[in-house]
């Protein structure tokens, strides 16, 4: 479908330069649920120096020797459990934002999207959309709160991908949107959307997001500050409707992985500590995450009930991320149409 102007919500311009294009990005995951495929997914990611940052001298054989011998059986267990007749969750619904974008948009802007790890690789859907007559391209990390290890590294890699063109396309990049307005408004809006429809009343909302490891925060990526400002905002604008007065907000950092200190509290800690603690009742939210993946849909819906419900929790619900329904769009089409506007 194409808009026309006068279906456009006033307050945006009409999109009519056909020499544009948009690159939804998110992080990967692998080709199929089997120990072999992410292997290879694991390989690509984990041999990233924006993510793992110890010398590869010193990385590679741990990596090699130990690691891609042991996780990728455990994670495709964890993979099986999510996985959708569409494929991977976070394919299948990075597929859809776009999709969507690009109804949204119409046809004067094209729409891809593509992964950092694994596939559609950045390299491929930034040469489509050259090859397609895109002159301009926003490359767009869907990553609320920016830290090296995701944003960093996606700009990196089109950054190398453009390093190997004669005639490059410009680029402009979607910054950080961790307390745009737009942004805690759409996830205040879905987040009580999804509460009203429990059938309980949770006493605590759990925001958990990605944890990094803690040195990171000291040698200044601003992740965990954009992390807990987000978590405030949220917390303030719920408050302000007026609804879940009783509801107290805490803040947590999920996936930890390997031996250095991560960010804390720990999702896990949080989720046994409550139940400890006599909360009967807990909802948890992944407001970092915008879509579902592995890490929300098995560690937080699957593992996180169990870690909550085994102490003592009697009521637990895993909140949808805002994948590519209303409230999501709405604010992808925004920001990114604010974006776009000093090009048409
Ligand atoms: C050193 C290891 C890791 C860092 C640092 C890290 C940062 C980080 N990751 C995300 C978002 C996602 N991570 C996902 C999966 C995942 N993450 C790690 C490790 C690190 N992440 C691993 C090993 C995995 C794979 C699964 C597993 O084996 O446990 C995913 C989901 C991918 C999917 O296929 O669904 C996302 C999304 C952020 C935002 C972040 C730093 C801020
Ligand atoms: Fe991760
Ligand atoms: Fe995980």
């Amino acid at each position: 479908m194409t808009w026309t102007t006068q279906q456009l919500p006033s307050d945006h311009p009409p999109v009519k330069s056909g020499n544009i294009g948009v690159l939804l990005v998110n992080l990967g995951t692998p080709d199929a649920p089997t120990p072999g495929a992410v292997k290879t997914y694991l390989a690509e990611f984990l041999s990233d120096r924006r993510v793992v940052e110890i010398p590869p001298i010193a990385w590679q054989p741990i990596l090699r020797g130990i690691i891609l011998n042991t996780r990728p059986k455990k994670s495709a267990h964890a993979y099986q459990q999510v996985w959708t007749e569409e494929g991977s969750p976070l394919a299948a619904i990075t597929a859809q934002q776009a999709r969507a974008l690009q109804q949204r948009l119409g046809d004067g802007v094209q729409v891809g999207w593509g992964m950092r790890y694994g596939n559609p690789s950045i390299a491929q859907e930034m040469t489509r959309l050259k090859d397609a007559g895109c002159d301009r391209i926003l490359l767009a990390p869907l990553y609320p709160q920016y830290s090296g290890a995701t944003t960093a590294t996606v700009v990196d890699k089109a950054a190398e991908t453009l390093g190997r063109m004669r005639w490059q396309p410009a680029l402009r990049t979607l910054p950080p949107y961790h307390d745009d307005p737009v942004y805690i408004s759409a996830l205040a809006r879905d987040l009580t959307r999804q509460m009203d429809r429990l059938d309980f009343v949770p006493e605590v909302l759990l925001l958990s997001f990605h944890g990094m490891p803690e040195r990171t925060l000291h040698l200044g990526d601003p992740y965990h500050c954009h992390c807990r400002k987000t978590a405030r905002l949220l917390e303030t604008e719920m408050r302000a409707a007026g609804e879940y007065a009783q509801l107290r907000f805490v803040t947590s950092f999920q996936s930890r992985f390997g031996r250095a200190k991560w960010l804390e509290p720990a999702t896990d800690t949080m989720l046994e500590a409550e139940a400890k603690a006599g909360t009967k009742r807990l909802a948890i939210a992944a407001p970092g995450f915008s879509a579902d993946c592995l890490e929300t849909l098995e560690e937080l819906a699957i593992t996180g009930r169990e870690q909550f419900t085994a102490p003592g929790g009697e009521q637990f619900a895993a909140l949808s991320c805002l994948n590519a329904n209303e409230a999501g769009m709405d604010m992808l089409d925004t920001i990114i149409r604010r974006e776009l506007s000093g090009w048409i």
